[in-house]
């Protein structure tokens, strides 16, 4: 059944789609969200027993992307130690023009749903060279270069220790090698030029994408705590000599999936 809900309001379109997601998967109320960027969708398979799968475009406010996969699905799961994971398979990236409302939905329903906790997963560039293709990094804080918020309005949010230093802490103690950077989100959906690249690098980058800067943000608004992590499936365009391709970003996720889904396995078990 799709469910139909017409509302201006995002925050009553988020309700909505956590009344939904309670009432198909059968679970009251979930512990902790995950948004599964390129290169982690196995992750869920990982921290545990998948217990019901929605589509996308059943659910409020969603839309399911055309790519193939676990994108465009909602599942719920049940962690190891008993905890309830609400994995969002479906992001909405701010390059696919359907507005700032729509990139933070799913952040606003997983607080509507009763997360505590947002994981925000995704693939990037990477600006330091001992990156290679396939490194997780965790993210110790934003740059926001998309000119915009999804908040509106006389909505002042502190953002310090928006990533959150205590679950990072738990990362590290699951995993010592860990690096972490900042991360900057362009808009996209072109990659950045050579002279880009510097630029965010002199401003403070480690990392450039285009997702995670504007769901951190909803996601503070919302009181969640957030965990970010990067997959850098490429060195950010002029870093190393060679051009960026495209199956060189696929096939770095791919490989890279295992270990980075046991990883973020184990950081949910803590
Ligand atoms: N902006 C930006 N986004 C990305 N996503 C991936 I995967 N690689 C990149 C990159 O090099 N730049």
């Amino acid at each position: 059944t799709t469910s139909e809900v017409t509302t201006s309001d995002p925050f009553v379109l988020a309700q909505a789609a956590a009344d939904y997601i309670a009432q198909a998967t059968g679970v009251a109320s979930h512990d902790i969200a995950l948004v599964l960027g390129s290169g982690w969708g196995a992750a869920a398979d990982l921290i545990g027993e998948v217990t019901a799968t929605l589509s996308a475009n059943e659910v409020p406010g969603f839309s399911s992307p055309a790519v193939e996969g676990h994108v465009g699905t909602i599942r719920s799961v049940l962690t190891r130690e008993g905890k309830r994971a609400l994995v969002l398979g479906a992001r909405t990236h701010y390059y696919e023009g359907k507005g700032v409302r729509a990139v933070v939905h799913g952040v606003r329903t997983a607080a509507a749903a009763g997360c505590r906790v947002l994981v925000l997963t995704n693939g990037c560039g990477g600006l330091n060279p001992a990156w290679a293709p396939g490194t997780p990094v965790l993210i110790s804080d934003h740059i926001n270069l998309t000119a915009t918020s999804p908040l509106e309005g006389p909505t002042f949010v502190d953002l310090t220790d928006l990533y959150s230093s205590r679950l990072r802490g738990l990362a590290r103690e699951v995993d010592p090698t860990l690096d972490e950077g900042v991360y900057a989100q362009f808009t996209g959906p072109h990659y950045e030029t050579p002279a880009e690249v510097q630029y965010a690098k002199r401003i403070g980058a480690d990392l450039v994408g285009m997702s995670t800067a504007l769901e951190a943000i909803a996601a503070r608004h919302a009181g969640l705590e957030v965990f970010g992590i990067s997959l850098v499936t490429n060195l950010a365009a002029g870093i190393s000599p060679t051009p960026l391709s495209h199956e060189e970003v696929i096939e770095a996720g791919r490989a890279a999936g295992p270990r980075i889904s046991r990883l973020l396995a184990d950081v949910i078990a803590k």
